[in-house]
C-alpha cells in the first residue's frame, strides 16, 4: 500500500515476539498499553521509570534505545497535567516535552524501528475549531491559551513523525486522543485532570461528611472522555490497522458538560451533597469534541462507557486512597 506521502506500508498484525518500547510505561497511558500489548501476547515488553532513565537526557536515551533495539514503539511518556499544571508551567510542558520526544524519536531513527505511534492530545487544535473537530482543522486557528505550550510541542512531534515518513520512508503514525481517564491517572488536587480531581473531591467529601464541593470554572465547558483501556485497544489496532501522515483522532465521539460529569461522579461514589463552582478559576476551551470518522474508517470503536468507565476508576481509587492521598 502507498500512503498520500509516498510511505510504502501494508499495515498488518505486530510481530509478538519483536520487543516493544513502550516509553511512559507507569502513567496513565502507557501502563494501559503495556498491559494490552502483554494480554495479546506480546512476549517483550519493555520500558524504564523516570528514575531510571530521564528521557530529557539525550545520551541515555540513545544508549537505552541502542542497547534494546525495538522494532516498534510507543511514546506515552510526557509531561502532562490538568488545566491548572499547564498554565502555571507552560515552559516546563514545552521544554520537557519537546526534549522527551526529540530525544526518543531520533533515537528511534537512530535505530531504525520500524513502527512508532507517537501520541498527541486533543489540544493541539484551535480553541474555535469547529465540532465535532476533524483532524484537518490542524493549525487552522489560535490554541487555547491555557494549553498552548504543550499544544506547541505536541504539534512538533506530529511534525515529526511526518517529516520521518518523507525523509525515511518510515511507516511512523500519530494518534490524538481526547481527554483520558483510568488507573494509574494522577490524582493530585493541582496536577491534576478534571476527572481524577472530581473522584478524588467527591470521595474525600462523601467519608467527611461534607454538605457541598467546589469545582472549577463554570461547569459548562463541554469535555469527551475515553477510558485508557479503550485508548490502549485503538493504539494496538491503529499499529496493525492503520498507516498515513496524517494523526488519527481517537475518542468516543460523545461529549457532555463537566456539570453532567460531576453529577455522574457524585452519583457513582454516592455523595449527596450540593456541587458549587469556583468562576475565577478557568474554564479552558469551550468544546473538545473529537470527529472519530477517520477511527471508525480504520475498523475502531470505543466499548466502555462512561458511567462503566467512572465506576472501574473510582473502584480502583478506593483501593490505592491511602497510598494516593499520602495519608
Ligand atoms: N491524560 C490525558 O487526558 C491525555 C494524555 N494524552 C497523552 O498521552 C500520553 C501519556 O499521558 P498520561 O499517561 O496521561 O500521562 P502520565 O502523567 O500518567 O504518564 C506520563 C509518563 O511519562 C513518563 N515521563 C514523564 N517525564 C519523563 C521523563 N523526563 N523521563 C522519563 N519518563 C518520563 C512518566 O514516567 P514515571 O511514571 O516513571 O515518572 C509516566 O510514565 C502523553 O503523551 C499525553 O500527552 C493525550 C490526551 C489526553
Ligand atoms: C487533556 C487536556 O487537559 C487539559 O485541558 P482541559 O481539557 O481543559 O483539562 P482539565 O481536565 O484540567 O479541565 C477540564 C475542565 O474541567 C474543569 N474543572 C472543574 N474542576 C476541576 C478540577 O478540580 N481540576 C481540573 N483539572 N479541572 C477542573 C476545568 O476548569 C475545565 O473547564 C490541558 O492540560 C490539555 O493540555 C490537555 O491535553
Amino acid at each position: 500500500m502507498t500512503s498520500s506521502d509516498g510511505v510504502e506500508y501494508t499495515p498488518t498484525a505486530l510481530d509478538r515476539d519483536a520487543v516493544v518500547y513502550v516509553a511512559g510505561h507507569r502513567g496513565l497511558v502507557g501502563s494501559a498499553i503495556s498491559r494490552k500489548l502483554k494480554q495479546e501476547g506480546f512476549t517483550r515488553v519493555v520500558g524504564k521509570t523516570s528514575t531510571e532513565l530521564d528521557l530529557k537526557n539525550r545520551d541515555d536515551v540513545f544508549a537505552y534505545v541502542g542497547e534494546i533495539t525495538p522494532r516498534y514503539l510507543v511514546l506515552a511518556a510526557a509531561k502532562v497535567g490538568g488545566i491548572l499544571a499547564n498554565s502555571t508551567y507552560p515552559v516546563d510542558f514545552l521544554s520537557d516535552n519537546i526534549r522527551i520526544q526529540s530525544n526518543v524519536l531520533d533515537a528511534a531513527l537512530a535505530n531504525d524501528v520500524e513502527r512508532v505511534m507517537f501520541l498527541g492530545s486533543s489540544c493541539i487544535y484551535p480553541k474555535f475549531a469547529e465540532q465535532p473537530i476533524r483532524e484537518d482543522s490542524l493549525l487552522t486557528g489560535h490554541l487555547e491559551p491555557t494549553n498552548d505550550a504543550y499544544a506547541i510541542a505536541k504539534i512538533a512531534g506530529i511534525m515529526h513523525t511526518q517529516a520521518v515518513r518523507r525523509q525515511y520512508g518510515l511507516p511512523w503514525i500519530s494518534a490524538m486522543p481526547t481527554n483520558l481517564y483510568g488507573p494509574n491517572d494522577n490524582f493530585t488536587p493541582t496536577g491534576s485532570h478534571v476527572l481524577p480531581a472530581l473522584i478524588r473531591r467527591y470521595d474525600e467529601a462523601a467519608l467527611d461528611g461534607s454538605a457541598s464541593v467546589t469545582n472549577w470554572g463554570t461547569g459548562s465547558p463541554r469535555r469527551e472522555f475515553l477510558h485508557a483501556d479503550d485508548m490502549a485497544d485503538a493504539v494496538l489496532h491503529l499499529m496493525e490497522h492503520y498507516d498515513g501522515p496524517e494523526q488519527v483522532n481517537v475518542g468516543t465521539g460523545k461529549d457532555s458538560t463537566i456539570r453532567e460529569i460531576a453529577e455522574t461522579i457524585a452519583e457513582v461514589i454516592g455523595f449527596e451533597g450540593e456541587t458549587e463552582w469556583d468562576t475565577t478559576k478557568p474554564d479552558g476551551t469551550p468544546q473538545k469534541l473529537l470527529d472519530v470518522s477517520k477511527l471508525a474508517e480504520a475498523g475502531w470503536t470505543a466499548k466502555i462507557g462512561l458511567r462503566e468507565g467512572v465506576t472501574r476508576t473510582v473502584d480502583w481509587y478506593r483501593l490505592r486512597r491511602a497510598a494516593l492521598r499520602g495519608l
